[in-house]
């Protein structure tokens, strides 16, 4: 059945950090107050048909749904005003790090690059159209390339893979690479291994999309690297998802099951660690120890006529208390390596972090090591008469 472009549903997820309570921790909530309102006035204006602000540590989070497709200026220039609102609120609170993520003084036609994060898809609403939207911090949009290749890629996380008939034919992934802004488009099983090549290497490659194999638009996810558009470090590009689920896509279940296994990811402190993907309740994402641990959180909706349904907090719940735990264990261990790799991060990883300002300092006291080399501790001797 042909459908015609103003029937689709756009489902735009934008997020930013503008800023937070008590350091990198905690989006305070007269901050979603004041993006809520602009969202509010969008709804009313007939813009947006439905919306949801929530947070996950210090990053707002925008949930809309509309008819405008994907990467229209008049819903990310909704969102940019929202997210200034909300920085004005943050600047006024004296919160932490007030506008961080708000790279550009003025809005110019696209969210993308300005440093916020987008995720966004248009579909067929199908008559039931459960989707769930993750949202991760302190860490990057990598972090989601493992949990995407089991859901639709793995037979042993993904049991429709093999007994579904509109799951059987596989997917298609894209895969970005997010420093020379190329992609490729990868087919399972067919292309698994060059796929895993790839992915394995999340700071560069990045699922970006995967579509089944009819079109069908399955997942999409954030991308922005906020240190390759600033040029500098900035913090780490903490990553939104969506997926559709159930009838010809994963069920909930399988889309949820990969994340019961608390992976490494990188990002934690100072965006220079590797550390645990630990699955939260809205309620629990809140950075504490060492910036972290990483987390993730996922709420569920049915969209109907573009309405958001719910959500459900997918991750509050017991099913998951084991994994939590398992990541506290992760974390402690990874932990105890202090400022060694692979706890911290490779050179190639913090070349864009702070940690190149400090190594500059010490690039002139290298002296060439030959036979007779004396250590210099003169100074030190002075220093302690
Ligand atoms: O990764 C972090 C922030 O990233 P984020 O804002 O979540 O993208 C934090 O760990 C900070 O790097 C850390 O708290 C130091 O922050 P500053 O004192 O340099 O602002």
């Amino acid at each position: 059945m042909s459908h015609e472009r103003g029937e689709k549903i756009t489902l735009s997820v934008i997020k930013a950090d503008i800023g937070s309570l008590a350091g990198h921790h905690k989006v305070h909530p007269d901050t979603m107050l004041a993006s809520t309102r602009v969202l509010a006035e969008a709804k009313k204006n007939g813009l947006l048909i439905d919306y949801y602000v929530t947070a996950v540590g210090d990053d707002l989070q925008l949930i809309m749904t509309h008819k405008k497709g994907v990467n229209n200026k008049e819903v990310h220039e909704t969102a940019w005003n929202a997210f200034e609102e909300a920085a004005k609120v943050a600047k006024e609170l004296g919160l932490y790090a007030a506008g961080q993520d708000l790279l550009s003084n003025s809005f110019s036609g696209n969210i993308r690059g300005m440093g916020p994060g987008v995720a966004e898809m248009e579909f067929n609403e199908r008559p039931a159209e459960p989707v769930v939207v993750f949202m991760a911090d302190k860490t990057e949009p990598g972090a989601f390339n493992l949990p995407l290749y089991k859901i639709f890629a793995d037979p042993f996380n993904t049991a429709g893979l093999v007994i579904d008939p509109r799951m059987h034919n596989g997917f298609i992934f894209t895969v970005l690479d997010v420093y020379e802004g190329k992609a490729l488009d990868l087919s399972t099983p067919n292309d698994l291994y060059d796929l895993l090549a790839l992915i394995g290497t999340p700071s560069r490659y990045v699922i970006k999309y995967v579509h089944r194999k009819d079109g069908e638009i399955a997942s999409t996810i954030s991308s922005e690297r906020l240190s390759l558009i600033a040029g500098k470090y900035i913090g780490k590009d903490d990553p939104v998802m969506i997926v559709r689920a159930q009838s010809g896509f994963p069920a909930l279940g399988e889309i949820l099951e990969p994340f019961s296994f608390p992976h490494l990811v990188e990002g934690w402190m100072r965006g220079s660690h590797a550390g645990p993907l630990m699955p939260v309740g809205i309620k629990d994402a809140k950075m504490t120890r060492f910036d972290g641990p990483p987390r993730v959180a996922a709420l569920g909706f049915n969209i109907k006529n573009g309405n958001l349904v719910g959500p459900s907090d997918l991750f509050d719940d017991v099913a998951f208390d084991e994994t939590r735990r398992q990541a506290q264990i992760i974390a402690e261990y990874m932990r105890r390596h202090g400022p060694f790799m692979p706890h911290r991060l490779g050179p190639e990883d913090m070349e864009y972090t702070t940690l190149p300002d400090v190594l500059k300092k010490l690039e002139n006291k290298f002296r060439p090591f030959e036979l007779g080399y004396k250590p210099i501790i003169k100074h030190e001797l002075e220093e302690i008469k």
